[in-house]
């Protein structure tokens, strides 16, 4: 797959490691920022993330910052991005499994580098529960995107 990742200054760090740990498994890595630990505003990076996500350039993304919360809420105002802010491997198999998540949030002050490499490795190597009772409420959560959608 092809996996685009970014990060503001708080998550600059932990973005290199799993830029290695997403070439080690396998995939290639858009990586769109930032480069370096100066202050940068999270909402900038989810954006050129998730572009890409949403145009078809990339098939996933992941994003860090502090906490994952701020890029996290920018993610989700994008239609067509599920974004899931993890810090636990259960949480990493089961927002693939029952959400079909397309963008995973991972905050450098809360999670060591440790479990943050091995969320990244069970998010990208579980599927969809596809044709299972999760198909419908994804559904559903494409009628919310659709109802609340401006329509220029
Ligand atoms: O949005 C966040 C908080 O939910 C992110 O963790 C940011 O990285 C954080 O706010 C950055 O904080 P800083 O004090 O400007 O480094």
């Amino acid at each position: 797959m092809k996996i685009a990742i970014g990060a503001d200054h708080a998550g600059v760090r932990l973005k290199e490691d799993i830029k290695q740990q997403v070439i080690a498994l396998g995939h290639e890595v858009e990586d769109l920022g930032c480069h370096c630990s100066d202050s940068v505003d999270y909402p900038d990076y989810a954006l050129k993330v998730c572009d890409q996500v949403v145009s078809g350039q990339a098939d996933r993304g992941i994003l860090i910052c502090g906490t994952g919360i701020g890029m996290s809420i920018a993610a989700n105002k994008v239609p067509g991005i599920r974004c899931a802010l993890v810090s636990d491997l259960f949480s990493a198999k089961a927002t693939r499994e029952h959400n079909d998540t397309n963008v995973l949030a991972l905050g450098e002050r809360v999670v060591g580098p440790g479990v943050a490499l091995e969320i990244v490795k069970v998010w990208l190597e579980t599927e969809f529960s596809q044709g299972s009772r999760h198909e419908g409420r994804v559904s559903k959560l494409k009628s919310i995107e659709e109802k609340y959608s401006i329509h220029p």
